[in-house]
């Protein structure tokens, strides 16, 4: 959500966020909002950009939104903790940490340490490791991570967890099955089978926009009919498969939420680069052709069409 202000710098444009709460609940059923993460650049915002930015969040999502998470994660473990410390003191409900990527912890126990300390400057807020191991390049194993981690993290409250690999996945959820852990799936172009390995739930950046074709899928799970939450998974796979060899990131996922929601997003903040007029007009006949977007005149004889 950024407006373009020069060519070379974006402020935030904190003035759309109540309208996109309300966008997100009522055209989406999106209803629990992670902020500040990958899709939201939290890395590339100042510290005060931050805090105002989860203060927004918090104050327009009061008593429409059932739950606003705050990433927290910095490689200043001092800014971190600053910034876990203001989630609590606005009203947050939980907090998320990636790992630090500059200089990095080269183990599990240097990892739990690092976000031991964030979590103590939020002592009553629910704690999340957020595992994105191709953007931190982190590595550590999240089943690793888990391994203890109540012992050492009192308000661990579960992991969100961005990566393919579903044996890990997999033993993150069969090692803590007595704990009432929370188990966020964040590639959603594999969500059914996170599913299928027990996630409890899911964070991701296409939810700003097949937020409510992705609840009929989770609807259809839920009622064990495993072949149209299939046909779901498949319909949402085409979108993101045709997206992705046109290369696909958070600057191109901007561009689509404001073509989907007609909220504007602004562009990216550099380094990245605004998404091409090319791209967005593709992924639109794409999103029309899958009928994602209302208004759709190939809806007769069109065979792609998901719905
Ligand atoms: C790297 C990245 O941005 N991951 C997002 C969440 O963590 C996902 O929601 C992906 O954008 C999505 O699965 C598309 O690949
Ligand atoms: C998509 C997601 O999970 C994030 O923005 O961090």
């Amino acid at each position: 959500m950024f407006q373009e202000v020069t060519f070379s710098f974006r402020e935030i444009n904190f003035s759309v966020i109540g309208q996109y709460v309300d966008y997100l609940v009522k055209e989406q059923g999106v209803k629990n909002i992670f902020v500040n993460g990958t899709t939201g650049e939290g890395l590339s915002l100042s510290i005060s950009e931050r805090r105002r930015v989860a203060e927004e969040w918090v104050t327009k999502g009061r008593n429409k939104l059932d739950q606003v998470v705050i990433h927290v994660g910095a490689l200043s473990l001092k800014e971190s903790q600053e910034l876990a410390q203001h989630a609590a003191e606005i009203g947050a409900d939980g907090i998320a940490v990636i790992a630090p990527f500059f200089l990095k912890p080269w183990n599990k126990d240097v990892l739990i340490n690092f976000l031991k300390e964030v979590a103590a400057a939020a002592p009553a807020l629910p704690f999340y490791y957020y595992h994105i191991p191709a953007l931190t390049g982190v590595k550590i194993r999240a089943e690793e991570v888990l391994d203890g981690i109540q012992e050492k993290i009192p308000t661990f409250q579960g992991l969100k967890f961005s990566d393919t690999d579903l044996l890990d996945f997999g033993q993150c959820v069969d090692q803590n099955r007595q704990r009432q852990f929370a188990f966020l799936f964040g590639v959603d172009e594999q969500l059914l089978s996170a599913l299928v390995m027990g996630a409890t739930g899911a964070v991701g950046s296409t939810y700003n926009y097949l937020g409510k074709k992705t609840n009929q899928m989770l609807e259809a799970f839920e009622r064990k009919d495993f072949s149209s939450a299939l046909n779901h998974q498949f319909c949402i796979q085409r979108f993101i498969n045709f997206v992705v060899k046109l290369g696909f990131g958070v600057s191109q996922t901007k561009a689509i939420m404001t073509l989907v929601s007609g909220i504007p997003m602004g562009p990216p903040r550099l380094p990245l680069q605004k998404a091409s007029r090319e791209f967005t007009d593709n992924a639109e006949a794409k999103l029309r052709s899958l009928d994602f977007l209302s208004f759709n005149d190939l809806k007769d004889g069109n065979l792609e069409a998901c719905s």
